[in-house]
């Protein structure tokens, strides 16, 4: 004989993100933090923003303070030293120590002020350089990392561990995404510590404005890479606030790949340039892959909207507008 149960009252069933959330966007002026401020106004909710000048993130005893203060329903914590492969490989000091300290301000902080809801922000380059591929969630600490972001990766492991254990000693809701590589809007186009998809749009564009014979690009051409328009990561990102609430971090990416060479004929015929390219091979690969198994993220739903090749236009428009004597 089988009794039932009494199930919890509607009342007393907390959605993970309710209609008007009041939503703190830690990184709101950067690429993704701008891009999900964009996507919860446009969804309702009320987004909360600090900037550098006045909040740094990683004094723990201001930031804490903020955070009592608002006391968001919700945070998203997008704000990191985040940069390209050389950024990283030259600076593994910063990249660990301000991820370390805006992740422990962030996090305990929000959990101090009563908040519930957390979405952490991570990185692909958290999984074993010689992961299999596509890399599920599971093959996290099972080999060595990539040497050239070892350290943010470290730190980003760290931010896991972190929101892991909040969930298990608090029953908080704190949850963990790991992207891919992002671009568009926002992105950060200096060629020293950029990704790699904002430096091609701005070297075949200067190139092609200077009439050049050839432009360099770094390494061999033939890592492969994952590229997610930051809209789509966004639209990802609200998924998850609202539909995931589990302990293992979540892949973002749309599931395809292709070759530096391949994203480098791309942004050229994008831009117009029509010269050569040449490859600087005394300039780091890194990972050879690293392509996201993403089923645990489209079983709730997210399907990836903006092709790379529209992604890489609409981009270029966007930074064009902003450099029209560029
Ligand atoms: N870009 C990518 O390809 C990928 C990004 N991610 C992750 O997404 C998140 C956002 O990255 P992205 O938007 O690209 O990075 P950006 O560099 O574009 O933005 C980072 C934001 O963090 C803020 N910030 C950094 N340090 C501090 C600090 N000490 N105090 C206050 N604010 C600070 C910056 O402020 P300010 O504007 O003042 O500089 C900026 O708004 C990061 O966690 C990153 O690891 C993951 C995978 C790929
Ligand atoms: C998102 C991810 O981003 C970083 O990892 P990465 O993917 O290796 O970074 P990247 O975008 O800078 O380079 C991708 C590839 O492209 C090649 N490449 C060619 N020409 C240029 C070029 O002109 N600039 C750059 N930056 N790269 C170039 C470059 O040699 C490499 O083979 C992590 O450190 C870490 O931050 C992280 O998590």
């Amino acid at each position: 004989m089988t009794t039932d149960l009494p199930g919890p009252s509607p009342e007393s069933v907390r959605p993970l993100l309710s209609p008007g959330s009041r939503i703190f966007v830690a990184g709101h002026r950067g690429l993704v933090g701008s891009a999900l401020t964009r996507r919860l106004t446009e969804d309702g909710h009320e987004v909360v923003t600090r900037g550098r000048e006045d909040l740094d993130l990683r004094d723990a005893a201001a930031t804490g303070a903020f955070l009592r203060d608002v006391r968001p329903d919700a945070v998203v914590l997008a704000a990191a030293k985040v940069g390209g492969i050389m950024a990283n490989s030259t600076f593994p000091v910063q990249f660990l120590e301000d991820n370390l300290r805006i992740q422990l301000s962030v996090i305990a902080g929000a959990h101090a002020a009563g908040t519930h809801r957390l979405l952490f922000l991570g990185s692909s380059c958290i999984y074993p350089k010689h992961a299999p591929q596509p890399i599920r969630e599971d093959s996290l600490l099972t080999g060595p990392l990539e040497p050239t972001n070892e350290a943010y990766a470290l730190a980003k492991i760290a931010g896991i561990a972190q929101t892991q254990a909040y969930r298990r000693q608090y029953g908080a809701s704190f949850i963990s995404a790991m992207p891919t590589n992002l671009y568009g809007p926002g992105d950060n186009f200096d060629l020293e510590t950029s990704h790699v998809l904002p430096a091609l749009i701005r070297r075949f564009h200067e190139a092609a404005r200077d009439r050049a014979p050839e432009v360099t690009l770094w390494g061999s051409g033939s890592p492969r890479r994952e590229f997610l328009h930051v809209d789509d990561l966004a639209s990802a990102c609200v998924r998850l606030l609202e539909a995931y609430d589990d302990t293992e971090p979540v892949n973002i990416g749309c599931g395809e790949d292709l070759t530096i060479r391949e994203l480098a004929e791309t942004v050229r015929e994008v831009t117009g340039y029509q010269g050569h390219i040449v490859w600087d091979t005394s300039k780091p690969d890194g990972t050879p892959r690293k392509l996201l198994d993403v089923s645990r993220l489209t079983a709730l739903g997210f399907r990836p909207r903006i092709p790379l090749r529209d992604g890489i236009a609409r981009t270029y428009a966007w930074w064009l507008e902003r450099h029209p004597h560029g």
